[in-house]
């Protein structure tokens, strides 16, 4: 049987999201320590395990059909590469940071100074479509710490919390990018191999879905009803059940995960009680 090859990161930020979100898609794998390579068991999908950096390349020489990736990567190695799916997580940027005590204008300050930086390409394209051309200290690592050590002017890295720019005495002043890990797909996959990659982001879809929302249940005096409603939108409207005691109803609904908080101060204003948020496991529109 035909089986999709998917690349995962082997170890480091995006392999444990990346295993769980195939995992939450009902898709098992045999997980051996030190194993690079590996195969579902319900599922016709092979997992290689790899470096983010090399995935672009293994993607292009179709060596895999398929990767869970930081986008960023694809910015800097892979623009010729497709995205099936934007994927919640690993969420950062990229960006240019300079010592806090340097007086910085604009990209400009850049002109004719070093940057040290993993992302080259990625540096240059920016720079170039500001008019500014600088000289790079390409590192692979620790790269907040080259202006301290006078390696650099300025520096170009993932920017997430902050915390690193921070401990560095850096400040972030242009922001490149921003990345978040994505499904990306090789320019060579088969067209059997692409009815599989429609069952999973079919799959991933819906786990997505389900993870932004809660199932919200309450009970609410029947003449509240219309108010209470007006505040769930549903996804097509609230289901009302009536409950045993006269004159009340169970009102049923999904609200986002984002704003359930606020949702539920609402819902008590409005005389709502007994409301139980759940989480949902898949969501299916
Ligand atoms: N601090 C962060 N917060 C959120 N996402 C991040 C952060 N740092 C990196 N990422 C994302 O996770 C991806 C993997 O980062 P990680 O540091 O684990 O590996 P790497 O060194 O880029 O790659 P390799 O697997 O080639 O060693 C990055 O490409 C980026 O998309
Ligand atoms: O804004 P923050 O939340 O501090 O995150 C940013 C830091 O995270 C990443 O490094 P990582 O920890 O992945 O180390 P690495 O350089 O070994 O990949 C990135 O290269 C930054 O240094
Ligand atoms: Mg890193």
């Amino acid at each position: 049987m035909t089986k999709i090859r998917i690349a995962v990161q082997k170890s480091g930020r995006l392999n444990e999201d990346s295993l769980q979100i195939l995992k939450d898609c009902g898709i098992s794998i045999d997980n051996g320590k030190d194993q690079l390579k590996a195969t579902a068991r319900n599922f016709p999908l092979e997992v290689f395990y790899l470096r983010n950096g090399d995935i672009p390349q293994y993607l292009r020489d179709g060596v895999v059909d398929i990767a869970i990736i930081g986008e960023n990567v694809l910015v800097e190695k892979g623009n010729d590469i497709a995205v099936a799916e934007k994927l919640n997580f690993s969420k950062c940027r990229v960006s240019l940071a300079v010592p806090k005590g340097v007086k910085y204008n604009s990209v400009k300050d850049f002109e004719g100074k070093k940057v040290a930086t993993s992302y080259p390409n990625t540096v240059n394209e920016y720079l170039k479509s500001k008019g500014v051309t600088a000289e790079l200290h390409i590192i692979n690592g620790s790269v907040e710490i080259a202006p301290n050590i006078g390696l650099a002017y300025g520096i170009c890295d993932i920017v997430s919390s902050g915390s690193t720019l921070f401990k560095n005495n850096l400040k972030e002043v242009e922001v490149i990018l921003q990345s978040e890990a994505v499904l990306a797909v090789s320019p060579t996959i088969s067209e059997e191999r692409r009815e599989i990659l429609k069952k999973i982001q079919f799959r991933i879809q819906s786990v997505l879905q389900a993870r932004q929302n809660k199932y919200i249940l309450l009970n609410a005096p029947n003449d509240k009803l219309d108010e209470i409603i007006s505040i769930l939108p549903g996804m097509r409207s609230p289901t009302v059940l009536p409950l045993a005691e006269e004159g009340w109803s169970s009102v049923h609904s999904v609200i986002t995960r984002d704003t359930f908080w606020e949702v539920i101060d609402e819902l008590k204003q409005a005389g709502a009680e007994g409301i139980l948020v759940c989480p949902i496991e898949k969501m299916v529109l």
